[in-house]
């Protein structure tokens, strides 16, 4: 099976994380490209993860009017990228409009959507204008993001239980806010331990800064791998 592992390079510089998976293979984790790096060194080193035969997940979170969206979902499958996302909060036609523009690839790329960032508590939330708990969003914006046929959800591992007691098993759970044992919570606030996240059925867990900036990455990759088994 390959891996559960999606590691989020939030790095300043492509140099920066071409060193960081210099010891790494395909085989090891799927790599993340996330805002910070793709603002910094854009398409063409999206391009150079994908030869060199990993699975990217281009993380953009897309949140624009349907026609934006649609047409910056186009430019990312053209990349060759495995994953890519969108906010659930778009609403229903940029839903549509986003998996109506992948739909004349061969090998489209999975689309996601993110419901409520794993950054946010009840209180950031309310302040938004949403209230009750963040489970409660997390479950309405699912199920938006099923009914209009995507392929799964970013949420946190907290909410995975609940969801996978409501979507069919296809129906992908992707849970960044992933903090081993020990390890800084950041500004995460929906947090869990990788074997937790796997015992609740998630499909994929990203993990970021706990293996960017611990002194022995390769041993926390290859640790969390080991739990993830
Ligand atoms: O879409 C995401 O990947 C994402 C959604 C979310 O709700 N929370 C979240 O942390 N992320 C991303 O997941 C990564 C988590 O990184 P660490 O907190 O350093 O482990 C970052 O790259 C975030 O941009």
């Amino acid at each position: 099976m390959s891996s559960m592992l999606i590691i989020a390079l939030d790095f300043p510089t492509a140099k920066q994380a071409l060193e960081f998976i210099e010891p790494l293979s395909p085989n090891d984790c799927i790599l993340k490209v996330g805002l910070q790096l793709y603002v910094a060194s854009g398409p063409e080193f999206v391009k150079t993860l994908v030869a060199a035969g990993y699975k990217v997940f281009l993380d953009l979170k897309f949140h624009d009017i349907p026609n934006t969206v649609a047409g910056a979902c186009q430019s990312a499958a053209d990349l060759g990228v495995w994953m890519i996302n969108v906010h659930a909060s778009g609403g229903p036609v940029m839903l549509d409009a986003a998996a109506n523009a992948l739909s004349t690839y061969d090998k489209p790329p999975l689309l996601i959507a993110v419901t409520v960032l794993t950054s946010m508590n009840q209180i950031q939330l309310e302040a938004t204008g949403v209230s009750g708990e963040p489970e409660h969003q997390v479950k309405r914006l699912a199920a938006l993001t099923a009914n209009h046929g995507l392929s799964g959800v970013v949420c946190s591992a907290q909410e995975a239980e609940m969801l996978r007691a409501e979507h069919k098993d296809e129906f992908l759970l992707i849970t960044p806010g992933i903090r081993p044992t020990g390890s800084d919570q950041g500004d995460q606030q929906r947090i869990m331990t990788p074997e937790a996240a796997k015992a609740v059925g998630v499909n994929y867990i990203v993990v970021g800064r706990p293996i960017t900036q611990a002194k022995q990455p390769l041993s926390v990759i290859q640790s969390i791998n080991l739990s993830l088994k």
